[in-house]
Order: structure tokens, then sequence, then C-alpha cells
């Protein structure tokens, strides 16, 4: 079998690639990435200026009983675009496509970015992040639809109407699935949706130290890992239904070839890896691929074309 894809018309070599946010801050995680066997990478999302972030601990696996997961707070830390709009400069887009992600403090700051990106004429592909949820005082734009619409109208418009995606945070009802889609339809120049985020603002205890377990926020942060597979792949389905114009990234639960295979029947072009690539490097790329292979051999598919999105109901 074959693992062969293409996006937005550029051939892949696997649909295979990290989460923004994850091996994906600094150079030398990015040169990683690009030695690894994924078949794309993304940047870490990134502000106009650098950050620092939140205060630690931040991050932590939640390992104790199965399933796993990850909770995470870390508030936006990053090198601040300048920074980033280099490394697109010096990528080897021979080995695999780059995606810039980008998560502006304000509407404005996310225009500079799109704007030099513009200027930039880079084969980098944007990511618009609207679904950080870990900066205090900051809601998630994802969740305000009219704000939303409105940084979609400045941002296509602002970047020429050249393609982009968006990264959404996990939608819980019908009625917003239906909202969040007739939005995102609007925007022809969006040609990708990134689902989903992190399940924003959950709480990880500890019985022992009777204590949360990370600083920021009185403990609560972004829920990744197994916990959030269903509710990604609802997502994943549900845009791939509403959005027939659109491609959809699948992300959330992704640590073995089989929710790989999960993500593209349900209607995953790519998928992204974030707790198991955190826990695992840049290494686990050559595990899922095989892993993927594996289970298309077992069922005689040849391609990912014999079975991306064609998921069955009863
Ligand atoms: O806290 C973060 O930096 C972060 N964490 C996440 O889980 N998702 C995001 O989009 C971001 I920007």
């Amino acid at each position: 079998p074959s693992l062969a894809t293409t996006f937005l018309d550029l051939p892949l070599t696997n649909p295979l690639m990290n989460a923004s946010g994850v091996w994906c801050s600094v150079a030398s995680q990015l040169e990683a990435l690009l030695e690894s066997e994924s078949g794309a990478m993304v940047t870490k999302s990134c502000t106009l200026e650098p950050r620092d972030g939140n205060p630690e601990p931040r991050y932590r696996v939640l390992d104790g009983n199965k399933p796993w997961g990850s909770i995470n707070s870390m508030g936006l830390p990053n090198e601040g675009f300048p920074y980033y709009l280099r490394y697109t400069e010096r990528h080897d887009y021979e080995t695999k496509p780059l995606f810039i992600s980008i998560s502006g403090l304000t509407l404005d700051d996310n225009l500079a970015m799109v704007d030099s990106l513009k200027d930039a004429v880079t084969p980098a592909i944007l990511e618009v992040n609207l679904s950080c949820p870990n900066v205090p005082g900051k809601a998630q734009l994802g969740y305000d639809f009219d704000a939303m619409d409105t940084l979609l109208a400045e941002v296509t418009s602002g970047y020429g109407q050249r393609q982009l995606g968006v990264k959404l945070p996990p939608y819980f009802d019908i009625a917003h699935f239906d909202e969040a889609a007739a939005i995102l339809n609007r925007y022809p120049s969006v040609a990708f949706v990134t689902c989903i985020n992190s399940i924003g603002n959950a709480l990880a205890i500890d019985i022992n130290s009777e204590s949360v377990i990370i600083k920021p926020k009185d403990g609560f942060g972004g829920l990744g890992g197994d916990y959030v597979l269903p509710t990604a792949l609802a997502n994943v389905n549900a845009f791939f239904r509403r959005c027939p114009e659109k491609a959809v990234i699948g992300c959330g639960g992704v640590k073995s070839g089989q929710e790989a295979f999960l993500h593209l029947l349900a209607g995953a072009t790519l998928v992204q890896m974030g707790t198991a690539l955190y826990e695992e490097g840049p290494g686990i790329f050559a595990r899922v691929k095989a892993e993927l292979l594996s289970i298309m051999a077992q069922k005689g598919y040849e391609n990912l074309s014999d079975f991306q999105g064609k998921l069955k109901t009863l």
C-alpha cells in the first residue's frame, strides 16, 4: 500500500504531521521534524512579539490509569513572528510542506502577520489559530462567532484571498457545527480546517497531594490525548460533511496507526499528532506510518483514497 497523498495540490509522501505547539517552537525542533518521517510540519503558533508564556509547571502527561493524555496551559510561549518567518525562508520545501501557525493577541496583530506573509510570498501554508485556550483574559475566537466572522473577513482580504486554513476548537453541539461551518463556507479562500485544538479548561487533580498539577489558571488547561479522540473524530466528520469544498486536517487522540486510520476514515486528509509526539519524539512518525500501512494491507487498501472519508453509518 501507499501513504502518498496531496494537500492543496502539494504532493506529500504521507499524511502525518505534528500538531502546532509540539516539537516546533525553535529551529532545532523544526530541523528534527524536517529530518523525521512526517509528511509535513507546522510551526508553534506565534504572536507578533516573543512571549515567555505561563509559569511552570504548565504541561503534564496524565498517565495514571488508562486512558492517558495531557493537560497544558503553555500560554502561547514563542520566539515571535519574525523568527518563524525567517524559518519559512530557509525551509527545504522539496523535502516536505511547511505550515506556519499564527495566533495574534489582537486582530491588528493577526493582520500585521498576514500582511508580512503576503509580501513574503512564501510557499509556507498559513494556519490561523482561532482556539488557544490558555491566554488569561483572552476568550477563544472560535467560540465567538461574530469575532470569528470579522477576523475571517479581514484576514482573507488581507491575505489577498490566498489559500489559508484555520485551527478550530472542539464544538459539542450540532447547532455550533452548523453555525461555524456556515461562516467558514462564506470564505472560499479558507481552504482547510484543522479539527481539533485541545479541549479547553479541563482540570487534572492529584489525589495524593490533593492539588491541581499545573500552575497557571488554578490548574485549568487544554486536554489532549486519548480523552479527546471521540470529540476529535466528531469534529473532523462534522466539518467534512458541512464543508465539501474544504479539506479537513484531523488532530486529537492520535498515537498509533489505528487512530490515524479513524481520522482519515472520518474525513481527514492529513493527521496531526500532539500529546503522543510530545511524549515519544519525532521517531513516532516512522512507527505510525508502519502501523497505518499494516492496517491498510490487512484491509486490502492500496491508497488512502480507498477509505478516506468513507465512514459508514448504520
Ligand atoms: O497554551 C498554548 O500555547 C496553547 N495550548 C493549546 O493546547 N492550544 C493552543 O492553541 C495554544 I497557543
